[in-house]
């Protein structure tokens, strides 16, 4: 790496990188590895806006664009994949809203935007599209993101147990990528120190059944038991409980920045409605790789997922010239 007046030319497998500067980034540093624009919202928000508020870094990395999703704003509906297809690129500037209602200002597409695409729900034909995020390279995937873990150096990854969390084949593809990248970036000394999945314990689900059925908009019907649902995870396996309700209401915004993926009437809304904070600021994982640092109660969750890191001050990263990334 040669520095030639703050314009530093980085040398690594492929092309070589103009660099145009360095960038001093905080102390603690989040990457969060996600497949559709929405889930970052429903599944971590409150966590990323949370870290972000306090000063962490949070970079979010979307695998796919989402082309595939349905479309919830009727004046739209003509963008979807079987007429315009442009739903893709409408999701671009949700995401984008949705970024600054969580306070989260570095957000990538792995491998840029447009590289993969949305693969629809499992079993479609769609999931055998040539760029369909199913169909990846699995190292070729996992390089785009090694590539954001040598400029970031986040001590912490978040992203989906093996399941995807419910089955969902870009999901599960999100979980493999990142997996196998946090194998590639050991192998250069870079890896995060902890590996957390995104979880719902059993006795949330379970409380939010037993409230489900006194309301008029039950989404659950029909459902007897958690056991029943595609997710959930027992209490004792979850290792972090972060309690972002403060940011309850930066999360409810970004939701609703994904306008096309979720209704303005959603039963996500109302049971916010009924539960404010506790329902849309906590948000619950289980550990994959790492130690757990100091929790508190019957399982010993923590509070942080920063817990136990001996952190090792700010990072100097190397910036790539605009459009390089
Ligand atoms: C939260 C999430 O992963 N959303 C995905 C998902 O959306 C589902 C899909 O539209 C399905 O047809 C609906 O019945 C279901 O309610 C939705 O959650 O899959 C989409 C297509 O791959 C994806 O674009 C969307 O982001
Ligand atoms: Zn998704």
């Amino acid at each position: 790496m040669a520095d030639l007046g703050g314009r530093i030319t980085v040398e690594r497998a492929g092309p070589p990188v103009r660099v145009t500067g360095v960038t001093t980034l905080p102390d603690r540093r989040l990457l969060l590895v996600h497949a559709h624009p929405d889930d970052e919202s429903i599944g971590t928000g409150a966590t990323m806006a949370h870290y972000a508020a306090t000063g962490a870094h949070v970079t979010l990395v979307t695998c796919t664009l989402g082309e595939e999703g349905e479309i919830h704003v009727p004046a739209l509906a003509q963008l979807c994949a079987a007429e315009a297809d442009q739903l893709g690129g409408y999701r671009i500037g949700e995401l984008a809203a949705a970024c600054a209602a969580l306070g989260v200002t570095d957000h990538r597409f792995l491998g840029g935007a447009g590289r993969y695409r949305d693969s629809g729900m499992m079993g479609l034909t769609t999931n055998e599209h040539p760029r369909a995020f199913w169909q990846a390279d699995l190292d070729v995937a996992a390089g785009y993101l090694v590539e954001v873990i040598r400029e970031v150096r986040p001590q912490v990854l978040v992203t989906y147990d093996p399941d995807g969390f419910y089955g969902h084949p870009d999901h599960i593809q999100a979980h493999r990528v990142a997996m196998r990248a946090v194998e590639l970036a050991a192998a250069e000394g870079i890896a995060p120190a902890k590996v957390y999945w995104t979880a719902m314990p059993r006795s949330v689900l379970d409380a939010g059944l037993e409230t489900f059925t006194e309301s008029s908009d039950n989404p659950f019907a029909g459902i007897e038991s958690a056991d029943e649902l595609p997710f959930g995870t027992p209490d004792a396996e979850i290792a972090a409980r972060i309690d972002g309700t403060d940011q309850h209401a930066a999360k409810e915004a970004a939701m609703r920045a994904h306008a096309t993926q979720i209704p303005a009437n959603s039963w996500l809304y109302s049971i916010a409605g009924n539960f404010g904070g506790e329902f849309m600021g906590v948000e619950y994982y289980t550990l994959a790789v790492g130690e757990k640092g100091p929790g508190a109660g019957p399982y010993g969750w923590e509070d942080d997922l920063f817990a136990g890191i001996a952190l090792d001050g700010t990072h100097r990263s190397p910036v790539a010239a605009a459009g390089l990334r």
